[in-house]
């Protein structure tokens, strides 16, 4: 595995088969960055993709996003743990008890994989948050979750990055905020509705960068990380 990456680009293989997102993986560099595996890659693709992810030497997040009662989110952590990924998560509203257990059996388990909990998706406004019920405002909620998800001693949380500055000085700059919804100021927001710039959001205190479609629909996928890269 590659220990030595200190990229915060995190590049999401969505809407891929097998065949594609290995064919990107083999244009990428593992020191330039992580691979994301969703999803709808893993649904596809089972652990395989892991594996030949990491026979590429990429560290790898899946992204599978947890979220049920605490005995079968802390197995589902576990089993995914033990595929050797670099982080896996859960979503922070399946609760405390939830994401306590999960850190705990890694934990018990001496696995060292990250864990992070989703606070408030970043494809949600104010009036989407609303119609879940939530009739507080969306800063508000993130900042209850993130705090939730810190006390239940899990690594960070997925936020925008339009919350990262309000996160680090609430959280401390040791939790990990890890920020979809990235755009250049050319691409297209897509069903993004909470997006940033790769360089503010390292501004404001994002330390992992997750970028889908702005790379992975380029028509060179490893010339758009490197300008990416070299924009931060
Ligand atoms: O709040 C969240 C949580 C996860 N995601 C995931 O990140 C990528 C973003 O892809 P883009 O193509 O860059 O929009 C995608 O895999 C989502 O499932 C998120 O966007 N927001």
């Amino acid at each position: 595995m590659n220990n030595m990456i200190n990229s915060p680009v995190i590049v999401a293989l969505d809407n891929m088969t097998l065949q594609a997102s290995l064919a990107l993986a083999d244009q990428l560099d593992p020191a330039l960055c992580r691979l994301k595996v969703g999803k709808e890659l893993f649904t596809r693709c089972g652990p395989d993709i892991v594996k030949a992810l990491h026979q590429r030497n990429f560290e790898v997040f899946l992204d599978l996003k947890f979220h049920d009662i605490p005995n079968t989110t802390a197995q589902a952590v576990l089993v995914a743990a033990e595929l050797g990924v670099w982080m896996v998560n859960v979503h922070a509203s399946a609760g405390l008890e939830a994401m306590s257990l999960a850190k705990q059996r890694l934990i018990d388990n001496n696995l060292d994989t990250l864990l992070i909990a989703v606070t408030v998706l970043t494809s949600m406004d104010s009036d989407a948050l609303m119609q879940t019920g939530i009739t507080d405002s969306l800063d508000v909620q993130v900042s209850r979750l993130a705090q939730l998800t810190k006390q239940a001693g899990l690594d960070g949380v997925v936020c925008s990055a339009q919350e990262a500055k309000t996160l680090k000085a609430l959280c401390g700059q040791d939790f990990k905020l890890v920020t979809p919804g990235i755009r250049l100021a050319d691409d297209n927001a897509d069903d993004q509705k909470r997006i940033c710039t790769p360089s503010q959001a390292l501004l404001d205190g994002s330390d992992y960068l997750v970028i889908g479609r702005s790379i992975t629909q380029a028509k060179n996928p490893a010339e758009k990380l490197n300008r990416i890269l070299q924009s931060i």
